[in-house]
């Protein structure tokens, strides 16, 4: 791994009860490389989501970051910033793409407009640059400029996807957050899209923590794995290592479960 732009240290997260305490994550450590496709797996309820939205400092009460718990990014601790740190930190060093991100789009605002609030508010720029670089960002995601006058239910799913991809790169993040993003969508456009990704970050640099409940797509893009079990990290390596040779018995019976299509068509082009 290159340098790391995310490193997170001894992460422990609960959620509070009023009879007693959730332990949802438990001193979780792992590190993102600069431009790195890094995958996060395990099942429903492992915890994977409360990571994300703990890296992004988007949680809330009943969720508490216990003492002791780091996230570095660039060396920085996210969670001693204050609310001007949050203000720069938001969008500019990490920007996170949500399960519902096609409708997360202001059905009552074009898609230049949705583009200029936050191009606005946290690049000072007028209605005339932030048009400029909204054209320049949906070209990133092969979208014509047209569609900035459009509103999000004019767009089909997958273009709706793109256009909220866009609008996470538009400060250039260091860190592009996606839990499942594409889940909604059918496989092709999902294939699509992280290709898309992919090649994006390759050109821009940024790296992305990626969250899926689809593993093969997940081995197919990542460069690292981390694979959770119940709010554990129990075992992180290369993607293909981990595929091909997991150590851990749940990795294991991970990779037994995947549908047998993905399978084959994963062993194949690994042996090709
Ligand atoms: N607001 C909350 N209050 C109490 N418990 C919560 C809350 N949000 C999540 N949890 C619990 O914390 C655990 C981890 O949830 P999380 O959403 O992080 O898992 P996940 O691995 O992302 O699951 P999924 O893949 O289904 O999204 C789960 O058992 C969940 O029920």
């Amino acid at each position: 791994m290159t340098d790391p732009v995310l490193s997170i240290r001894n992460l422990t997260i609960d959620y509070i009860g009023q009879t007693s305490d959730f332990h949802a994550v438990k001193n979780v450590s792992f590190d993102v490389g600069r431009g790195e496709f890094f995958g996060l797996a395990g099942e429903s309820g492992c915890g994977k989501s409360t990571i994300a939205f703990a890296v992004s400092r988007l949680h809330r009460p009943p969720a508490l970051i216990r003492k002791g718990s780091q996230i570095l990014l660039e060396g920085r601790d996210v969670l001693q910033l204050d609310n001007k740190g949050l203000r720069d930190f938001r969008w500019r060093e990490v920007a996170m793409v949500f399960q519902s991100a096609m409708n997360s789009l202001n059905p009552v605002l074009t898609i230049g407009d949705q583009f200029h609030d936050v191009l606005h508010a946290h690049a000072g720029m007028t209605r005339a640059q932030s048009r400029a670089r909204a054209a320049e960002l949906l070209a990133l995601v092969d979208i014509p400029a047209h569609r900035l006058d459009a509103y999000p239910h004019q767009c089909s799913g997958g273009m709706r996807q793109r256009i909220v991809i866009a609008i996470c790169l538009a400060l250039n993040p260091k860190l592009l957050i996606m839990d499942e993003p594409t889940t909604a969508l059918d496989v092709v456009v999902q294939h699509e899209i992280l290709q898309r990704i992919n090649v994006l970050r390759k050109e821009l640099g940024f790296s992305v923590l990626f969250i899926t409940h689809d593993l093969g797509l997940m081995v197919q893009v990542s460069d690292r794995i981390g694979i959770m079990l119940e709010g554990e990290l129990v075992e992180v390596g290369e993607a293909q290592t981990i595929y091909n040779a997991p150590q851990h018995p749940y990795t294991r019976r991970l990779w037994a479960a995947m549908p047998r299509l993905h399978g084959a068509r994963l062993r194949q082009e690994a042996e090709q």
